[in-house]
């Protein structure tokens, strides 16, 4: 069964909800397709306004973040209640980002896993390594680890429906893509790594994306490989081009 694409745009800390609004009216025709899922993950203040304008359109909102715990005195964060209340189907869970500037560990994420699926929410979980790490030979084991915590306790069945962002770090913001090949290896490893976990029809229905410096030069080659069913694009989300990645065909 072939799995369907799914290209999500990771807007980060970038455009006011007025800026939003714009950016959405701008993007709708563009990114129009049947062919895959089209995902905006936007900052917490941008969803409810990018919904309404994104009314009538196939682009589904989702969260950059969420806090693990329902409810109570946990000042700034938003719970998972509050996103599914809007409509929110996907939240992005674990961005590198997130690790080196929260203090997110594997050990948080998988908390936030399990929250996002008891409450229907599609996880995209980033992983991906350092250039450090790369440099050293450790790439895979590096995220094998992230994989096996951020996915304890998740059963077959909800990690049959998640989605995995492989996002080297230092392709990220950089302007330096991943070669395919490197890509490739990676996805298929981690693809190795749920059926380990898992079994051989949950890695074959889990969604692998790409993320680090994707643009409309480098999607069609990176969607084509077997092993990578999308993107996750940051800067490249945020300008027209993003239709050209969704229509990468
Ligand atoms: O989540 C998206 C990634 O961090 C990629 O960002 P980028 O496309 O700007 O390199």
């Amino acid at each position: 069964m072939a799995r369907r694409k799914i290209i999500a745009g990771n807007w980060k800390m970038n455009m006011t909800p007025t800026e939003a609004v714009e950016l959405v009216n701008t993007l709708k025709p563009l990114v129009a397709t049947e062919d895959a899922d089209v995902v905006f993950c936007v900052p917490a203040i941008d969803i409810i306004p990018v919904m309404e304008a994104a009314k009538g359109s196939n682009i589904e909102v989702g969260a950059e973040n969420m806090y693990y715990e329902e409810k109570g005195a946990y000042t700034g964060e938003i719970s998972p209640a509050m996103l599914t209340d809007v409509g929110v189907k996907y939240v992005v869970l674990g961005h590198s980002e997130r690790r080196e500037y929260f203090a997110e560990t594997n050990e948080t994420v998988n908390k936030k896993m399990l929250k996002a699926f008891e409450h229907g929410i599609t996880p995209i979980m980033c992983c991906g390594e350092s250039l450090e790490q790369r440099e050293q030979g450790v790439t895979m084991d590096f995220i094998r680890q992230q994989v096996k915590v951020g996915f304890q306790n998740v059963t077959a069945e909800q990690a049959k429906t998640a989605v995995i962002a492989y996002e080297p770090i230092w392709a990220i913001g950089t302007g330096k893509t991943a070669t395919t090949e490197q890509a490739q290896e990676v996805c298929k490893d981690i693809r190795a790594c749920i059926a380990e976990i898992y079994d051989e029809a949950t890695a074959e229905a889990i969604r692998i994306q790409y993320g680090g410096s994707v643009n409309a030069a480098t999607a069609p080659e990176l969607f084509a490989q077997p092993d990578i069913d999308g993107g996750l694009v940051g800067g490249a989300a945020l300008k027209p081009d993003f239709g050209k990645i969704v229509n990468y065909k």
